[in-house]
């Protein structure tokens, strides 16, 4: 079913000073890069005639006027501009993709709900036709909120690209690695990875080795950012040089192929007589990025009680108000618990932020049952939760010496914005009917007398 995928087949720019295995490191860098000596303009953007006969074209993910610090663009050098592969439309059918608002009055998204993982399958479907959304939030039209996506995954998108115009794809692989061929260059993306893919920018998704699974944040509004760290300083979380951009890479080759479009959440393709990806140089902020979830540095409480979970935020999406992200990207990795008289898992709590989480690897501290690697949960709006009634036994029993959290990776995609479950999500996801039993057992200790009970 799949086959090895050639990573040399797109002429890639030769390893140079600054660039690490075809990676520049840095989140939002201004970068440069070139797959053919010489095919970058330098001192200026727009020359007469480009060198080779390229085509200059400039890539915006900011209005032109953003500010300084916010401004990010590409500048490409490529064989044929893009008008020449985004021409007729013709509106396609990715039916399971949906886009917000999508709020279908027959499902009740008031809840707090858990998934076992979507199963793979044996049907034939590429990056694009097996995403699967689970939730909406907010309004794709007016470029806020998001949604999230499993992807499953049987074959490589064989000349044929993608690009959302909607948004920008956070990918985190959950089985099985990907090749990421983008405009700007490859990324080789395996579970504990991420990837980040710009708004724009066309892409085709191949698969490493076997058939793959994942989680896709749709980001619908303003790019996700490194957090500011406050008084912990210029280190630790995210660290800017653990992203990786690749370097140029580019194919001149005749196909048969199409485009696919994704724009105010209808689907479009148009055909294709060549290889979109044929940027033999560019430059600018504006670009596909990867990170090792396992470069994160974890800052906790070291000496009593449980911090807030924005403390391990990998990304942040801003919304315009302050402190109140669109979307926030939020890790549980490995770490160690020293606190002392501490309820140490997640407390109890409401939150007016929609927490989505999925598992990518072991055991999460709140659920240890449950919540298996590959499933979801979603803890919408103002919706009580916290851990189960076997975690909160263990947690309030255990002797308060220091431990690691080992072999564990889950996240949560946490929106300011409801999110609204898709009839996939409802009716034929794995839904798990009995999930809010987990609180069941959680007994009054309370009789009226003081003491610890
Ligand atoms: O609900 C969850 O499990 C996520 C979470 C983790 C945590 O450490 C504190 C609060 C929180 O919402
Ligand atoms: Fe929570």
């Amino acid at each position: 079913m799949n086959k090895h995928v050639d990573m040399t087949k797109l002429a890639r720019a030769t390893t140079g000073a600054g660039t690490v295995d075809g990676y520049m490191p840095g989140f939002g860098n201004d970068f440069e890069t070139e797959a053919l000596p010489g095919a970058l303009p330098q001192g200026q953007n727009s020359p007469q005639k480009c060198e080779y006969g390229l085509y200059a074209e400039q890539l915006s993910g900011t209005p032109f006027t953003a500010p300084r610090g916010q401004n990010e663009r590409t500048w490409c050098y490529r064989i044929r501009p893009s008008v020449k592969h985004v021409t007729r439309f013709s509106k396609i059918d990715v039916p399971y993709w949906k886009s917000a608002p999508h709020v279908d009055d027959a499902i009740i998204s008031l809840g707090q709900y858990r998934w076992d993982p979507v199963p793979m399958t044996s049907e034939r479907l590429t990056f694009v036709t097996g995403m699967r959304t689970m939730t909406t939030a907010g309004d794709v039209n007016t470029q806020v909120g998001m949604a999230a996506h499993i992807y499953l995954a049987t074959a490589d998108m064989e000349d044929e690209w993608f690009y959302s115009a909607d948004s920008e794809l956070l990918i985190v692989p959950q089985d099985g690695a990907l090749i990421i061929e983008t405009e700007l260059g490859v990324m080789a993306v395996e579970p504990l990875e991420i990837a980040i893919l710009p708004r724009g920018m066309l892409f085709a998704v191949k698969l490493a080795g076997g058939p793959a699974r994942g989680f896709v944040c749709e980001n619908y509004g303003a790019k996700f950012a490194l957090p500011g760290r406050g008084p912990i300083g210029a280190n630790c979380l995210a660290n800017s040089r653990d992203f990786k951009t690749p370097v140029a890479a580019f194919e001149d080759r005749a196909c048969e192929g199409r485009v696919i479009i994704k724009w105010c959440g209808q689907f479009h393709e148009t055909p294709i007589g060549h290889s979109p990806l044929d940027v033999v140089a560019w430059h600018g902020n504006y670009a596909p990025a990867k990170y090792d979830l396992r470069a994160f540095s974890p800052v906790g409480a070291i000496l009593f009680d449980h911090p807030d979970p924005s403390i391990f935020t990998v990304l942040t999406a801003p919304s315009g108000v302050e402190g109140t992200a669109n979307i926030d990207f939020v890790i549980f990795p490995e770490r160690w618990l020293p606190a002392e008289h501490t309820f140490r898992p997640p407390w109890y709590h409401k939150n007016i932020m929609s927490e989505l989480m999925g598992n990518i690897y072991g055991v999460y501290d709140a659920k240890p049952e449950g919540f298996v690697p590959g499933g979801m949960s979603l803890h919408n709006m103002m919706l009580p939760h916290g851990p189960d009634h076997d975690a909160f036994e263990k947690a309030s029993n255990e002797p308060m010496v220091p431990v690691k959290l080992k072999d564990t990776m889950s996240f949560m995609f946490e929106t300011r914005f409801p999110q609204h479950l898709t009839r996939f999500a409802a009716e034929e996801a794995p839904l798990q009917d009995n999930y809010v039993d987990c609180w069941e057992g959680l007994e009054k200790k309370f009789d009226g007398t003081p003491g610890i009970k």
